[in-house]
């Protein structure tokens, strides 16, 4: 497989989340959109912090096959569901960080609110720490079409930007390119960490 300046970036990414602790034990899956319809995803069952290029596989995004037969993530779903749902997005990022698994449990609904952060404007788009950002927040599910169907209805009548969380799982989120997908990530945990925290102090 050709190592494109895109994939060497995703394979640096997965290294950097497993130093960061937020893949631990096999956790977490990555992937970017490549030619002709294709995602390139991180292979099942693997460490994602030590993945080589040779770990990613191709991925049909219309059907979510794999035309070499290997198995490519468990949550090939929301992968795929992610490229069909924004043409924009060029890399998806799933993380499994203590932050976002223990938030979107502590969060009881549908949506975790950041406001007041200075580092939200470290999500695209963002202009000021006095506007408020939603990251949707949806039930857990082994059933991945489910959760993708479950997803995509939200995302038809609501606004699904830069991530959203699983519930006791962990969050994906996805940018233009891997540095994007890659700032979305970083400044998403810090945010989860701040919120954490206070919630922590304020009781
Ligand atoms: C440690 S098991 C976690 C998995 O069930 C899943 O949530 C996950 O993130 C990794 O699955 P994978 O199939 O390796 O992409
Ligand atoms: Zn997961």
């Amino acid at each position: 497989m050709t190592v494109t300046p895109q994939l060497a970036q995703l394979v640096a990414a997965c290294h950097w989340i497993g130093q960061q602790g937020w893949a631990p034990a096999t956790g977490g899956n990555m992937s970017i959109r490549a030619e002709e319809g294709l995602c390139l995803l991180s292979e099942s069952g693997k460490d994602k912090g030590s993945l080589t290029a040779a770990d990613f596989i191709e991925v049909e995004i219309a059907s979510g096959l794999a035309p070499s037969g290997r198995k490519p993530s468990a949550e090939t779903g929301l992968h795929t569901l992610i490229y069909r749902l924004f043409p924009e997005a060029g890399a998806v990022l799933h993380t499994h960080s203590v932050n976002s698994t223990v938030l979107s449990r502590i969060e009881t609904g549908s949506a975790l609110l950041l406001q007041g952060y200075e580092m939200q404007k470290s999500l695209s788009g963002q202009r000021s720490h006095l506007d408020s950002v939603a990251i949707a927040l949806f039930d857990n599910d082994q059933n991945i079409s489910a959760l993708a169907a479950r997803i995509e209805a939200w995302a038809q009548t609501r606004p699904l930007r830069y991530g959203f969380l699983l519930r006791g799982h962990g969050l994906t989120c996805w940018g233009r390119d891997v540095q994007e997908a890659r700032r979305h990530l970083e400044g998403l945990e810090f945010l989860f960490n701040c919120e954490m925290q206070r919630r922590l102090l304020e009781r």
